[in-house]
């Protein structure tokens, strides 16, 4: 997969996605008011908020799959987006390869499957069945069929539900890697503040509207964001740092808004 910047071969302009005044609706319930993002090529830009904060309907606006009643979605041109969604429901009984799932719903050569399974951290699993995979094995599946089209962009959506801490955290170390190596830009969902925040170069706290934006400790650290999430994620985040900077893992505190997303 080519470097997208600087290698001459697929340079895309900056920013890749940007909204501005971005205004959603449901009927008569405004659920987003005036946003305004951007993400560029290489960078890795987080929304975190509470459930019902319009993370998900966010999204799904920058995916052109919600009108927005006011304000405007700009694409790159020839941008390719990667979405990797928070789930995938297969019928299990449903006999079907990790090669075959990546084949759909065009057929892919082998080379191109194996080496989008070696992206996504998983190069042994292309014969595994997919209903016989564990839920970070399937995730890695997911992102691997994400990245088979060498996006510009990839959009994930909550992508690491129901993993453990560890698999959440080495599934984002592996994000990064990816974006290392392809250059590609990445906007996510999270509810695992524990790992997310410092694997982040952005975090965007929402909560119908921006409450603040920054670099993880900015955010970790403003007033809206403590309010929001309580004051277990500052710890939470110099645990991150430390597993960063140790390549292990440590259990640690969790502060109680988080636990409870995570339990959803
Ligand atoms: N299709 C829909 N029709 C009507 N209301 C909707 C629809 N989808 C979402 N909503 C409402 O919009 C609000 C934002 O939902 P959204 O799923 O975007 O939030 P979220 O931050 O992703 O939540 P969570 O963290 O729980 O996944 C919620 O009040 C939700 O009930």
């Amino acid at each position: 997969m080519p470097r997208l910047r600087g290698s001459g071969l697929s340079v895309v302009p900056s920013p890749l996605v940007s909204t501005s005044g971005l205004t959603v609706r449901y009927g008569e319930t405004t659920v987003l008011h005036d946003i305004d993002l951007h993400v560029d090529p290489g960078e890795i830009v987080t929304i975190v908020g509470p459930n019902g904060s319009g993370k998900s309907t966010l999204i799904a606006a920058i995916l052109g799959g919600v009108p927005p009643v006011r304000g405007r979605i700009d694409r790159a041109p020839v941008l390719r987006i990667g979405y990797v969604p928070q789930r995938l429901v297969l019928d299990p009984t449903l006999p079907m390869t990790v090669e075959r799932f990546l084949g759909l719903p065009r057929r892919v050569p082998a080379a191109r499957a194996r080496e989008a399974l070696e992206r996504a951290g998983v190069p042994d699993i292309g014969r595994r069945q997919m209903a016989a995979l564990s839920g970070g094995q399937f995730q890695r599946a997911l992102l691997a069929r994400a990245i088979l089209e060498e996006p510009h962009l990839l959009i994930l959506d909550e992508a690491t539900a129901g993993l453990d801490q560890p698999g959440s955290a080495a599934f984002y170390e592996r994000i990064e890697e990816v974006r290392a190596e392809t250059g590609c830009g990445v906007l996510m969902i999270s509810h695992d503040l524990h790992v997310v925040m410092s694997a982040s170069d952005r975090v965007i706290c929402l909560n119908g509207h921006v409450c603040c934006e920054g670099t993880p400790e900015v955010v970790a650290a403003a007033p809206d964001y403590r309010r929001l999430f309580g004051e277990g994620t500052r710890g939470a985040l110099a645990l991150y740092r430390h597993h960063h900077d140790h390549t292990h893992f440590h259990d640690g505190p969790c502060d109680h808004a988080h636990e409870q997303d995570a339990a959803r």
